[in-house]
């Protein structure tokens, strides 16, 4: 639906001479913004939300809800403080259209909010989110009472006739190629007539950070949730219907968008300090601390924020990335400059992200002279001697910030289609070279 622009601008991927000394703010969580940006949207009354993230996924996310009828304004927090959004919330209604661009959290987390709307909602996207799951919502929305038109796929583009009100109860569904199915049907779960009852009977369930993440937000304004790791049925989440609280809410910085400035730090063996991470997340970024203490640096959490520590040295890591999926690009890119290889594994799911990030990984780093080799569920990295070229990223905003990482220790890396990174981080290149001093 957005038109896709032509990809032909290189972004020559800046190189470091020596160790980085920089220290760098990372704007706001996607995930969270765009689960706080829906919670608000249901909710009873007003609330805010300070320091929103504000890139392609989270403008897309506001403009869909406004779409249906929230109000959305700009303004500074109610103690003054830091750019925010007041969100009012209104009777849902259509006709509307939502344009998904390629975002997973539009995509799974709206149509369970439009069978709450009165009319019809038409949700389509970018070529890319055509061919991404949502079988998993779509199925569930019509167990649980929804009526959708889609072209018989599964996937998008799609309409949902909302009729104001949804039965809701329980449903089962294969969450194992996203997380995002469980999330999206236990945030609008407290408003469907009978609450929800997820059930997941697939395999393994990828990105539980993230349904944790979910969990965790919905209490917060309010919402009862019983699920698994609070004493409940394993693969069970049940949420009890009622209102849901206006709340004045903090985004975290994105630790994952963290990721390429602590890479940074690691592979030129300097120090990046990143100001107001916080002391407990549900972020999978976090596991980044422990992640790249094991590829060699060191950290520490203090009161100017985490301060990462490059040794001079990267060692390969053998890793079940299941958890925290949306890290791999970066920790491949990391890998392929250790001094040992390293295996990445459980994150098959990956192939329908974005890219197919396993096989983009592949190709990438191979044709900067790689030994990079697929496996059912994840990457071989070998380490070899890289030499420069260019660096496709298939529409993909941590395929530009992975390119990033090795140009900082490989000459003549170009990177295709930098702006990309405006999916989640539109400041890249500028915070990229602030942080080189340039
Ligand atoms: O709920 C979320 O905010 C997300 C869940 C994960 O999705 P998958 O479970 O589909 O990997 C993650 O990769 C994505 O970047 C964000
Ligand atoms: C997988 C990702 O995004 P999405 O929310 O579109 O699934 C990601 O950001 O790495």
């Amino acid at each position: 639906m957005t038109e896709t622009p032509a990809h032909s601008t290189l972004w020559p991927a800046p190189h470091a001479s020596g160790g980085i000394d920089a220290t760098v703010h990372v704007p706001g969580s996607k995930s969270v913004t765009n689960r706080a940006l829906v919670l608000a949207a249901l909710a009873a009354e007003p609330g805010w939300i300070r320091r929103p993230l504000r890139s392609r996924d989270t403008l897309l996310m506001a403009a869909a809800l406004r779409a249906l009828g929230v109000g959305i304004e700009e303004g500074v927090g109610p103690d003054g403080s830091g750019e925010a959004w007041r969100v009012i919330p209104a009777g849902l209604a259509g006709p509307a259209t939502v344009d998904v661009g390629n975002a997973g959290t539009v995509m799974r987390f709206l149509p369970p909010v439009a069978t709450l709307a009165d009319g019809d909602i038409r949700f389509d996207g970018d070529p890319r989110s055509y061919e991404r799951p949502l079988h998993g919502v779509i199925d569930a929305l019509r167990a649980l009472g929804a009526r959708i038109d889609d072209d018989g796929r599964g996937a998008l583009p799609l309409t949902v006739h909302g009729g104001g009100a949804l039965d809701g109860g329980t449903v089962e569904i294969d969450a194992s190629s996203s997380s995002q199915f469980v999330s999206a049907l236990l945030l609008s779960g407290a408003r469907f007539n009978q609450g929800v009852e997820v059930r997941h009977t697939g395999e393994r369930l990828p990105s539980m950070p993230h349904i944790r993440m979910t969990v965790d937000m919905l209490r917060a304004v309010g919402v009862q949730v019983d699920e698994p790791e609070t004493g409940g049925e394993p693969n069970v989440w049940r949420v009890t219907p009622g209102a849901l609280l206006g709340r004045d809410l903090v985004v975290e910085p994105d630790l994952s968008n963290a990721q390429p400035f602590l890479a940074a730090a690691l592979v030129t063996g300097g120090r990046v300090v990143i100001p107001d991470w916080p002391a407990h997340t549900t972020q999978p970024g976090d596991a980044l601390r422990e992640i790249f203490t094991e590829m060699g640096g060191s950290c520490e959490l203090t009161d100017q924020g985490l301060v990462f520590t490059g040794s001079g040295r990267i060692h390969g890591i053998d890793i079940d990335l299941g958890e925290v999926g949306e890290l791999t690009p970066g920790i491949a890119a990391v890998a392929a400059l250790a001094d040992s290889p390293s295996t990445l594994r459980g994150v098959a799911h990956l192939r329908l992200h974005e890219t197919d990030r396993l096989a983009a990984l592949t190709k990438e780093i191979n044709e900067l002279g790689g030994d990079v080799t697929e496996t059912a569920d994840g990457l071989h990295i070998r380490p070899r001697r890289l030499h420069g070229g260019i660096f496709h990223t298939y529409d993909d905003h941590r395929m530009a910030t992975a390119g990033a990482v090795i140009g900082l220790a490989v000459e003549g890396v170009e990177i295709e289609n930098v702006a990309t990174t405006a999916k989640t981080l539109p400041d890249f290149p500028a915070l990229w070279t602030g942080m080189l001093g340039a």
